[in-house]
């Protein structure tokens, strides 16, 4: 069994829907025998100003697929949920990146781990320490000083929301 970390974001339509069903179907997935969400948090864009805040959540996954098969199952999701290509940083519903698979190292184009921005982004570094505070990141170092380092990038956090309430 494999313990994965996945990034999810999204500014343009319902992003916290968007993730919320994202999250639903990998937790539905019979490979996938774990998930736990950080909050949601609402962020400043990172890299292309002129967009919407951006919504950005982390999720903890335990699964038995390989690293290439839960990057298909994430590009799958994203494809539901109604993301296209337009350009580097451009805004989009459903953005999903596998941020480390264990302690893997890949330098495949396809996935290269662990993603290689992951550290200089608090979207990233601030769910995922809520997650998992003592991360190593393999050939980077521990979350904390990574932390201090992007503390200018306005993020605010907001309330858990996976797993989604009970229906009364
Ligand atoms: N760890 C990874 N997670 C997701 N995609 C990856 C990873 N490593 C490489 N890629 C590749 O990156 C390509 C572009 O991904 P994507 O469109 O999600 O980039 P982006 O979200 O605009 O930017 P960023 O990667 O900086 O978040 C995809 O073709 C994918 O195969
Ligand atoms: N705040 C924020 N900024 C971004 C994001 C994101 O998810 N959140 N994703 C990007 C490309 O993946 C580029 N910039």
């Amino acid at each position: 069994m494999a313990r994965a970390y996945i990034a999810l974001g999204g500014n343009l339509g319902d992003p916290v829907a968007q993730m919320q069903t994202a999250l639903t179907k990998l937790s539905e997935h019979p490979a996938i025998h774990q998930v736990r969400a950080s909050r949601y948090y609402v962020t400043a864009p990172v890299g292309y100003d002129n967009q919407p805040d951006f919504y950005n959540a982390v999720a903890e996954v335990e699964t038995t697929l390989a690293a290439n098969e839960l990057l298909d199952l994430m590009f799958e999701l994203e494809f539901e949920g109604g993301r296209e290509r337009l350009f580097a940083n451009a805004p989009r519903t459903l953005d999903l990146d596998l941020l480390m698979y264990d302690q893997l190292v890949s330098s495949d184009p396809r996935m290269i781990l662990p993603h290689p921005r992951m550290h200089l982004r608090a979207f990233v570094l601030v769910p995922l320490a809520e997650l998992a505070p003592t991360l190593e990141m393999p050939g980077i170092g521990a979350l904390t000083p990574w932390l201090a380092a992007c503390q200018d990038q306005r993020i605010e956090a907001r309330q858990p929301f996976f797993p989604l309430p009970i229906a009364s």
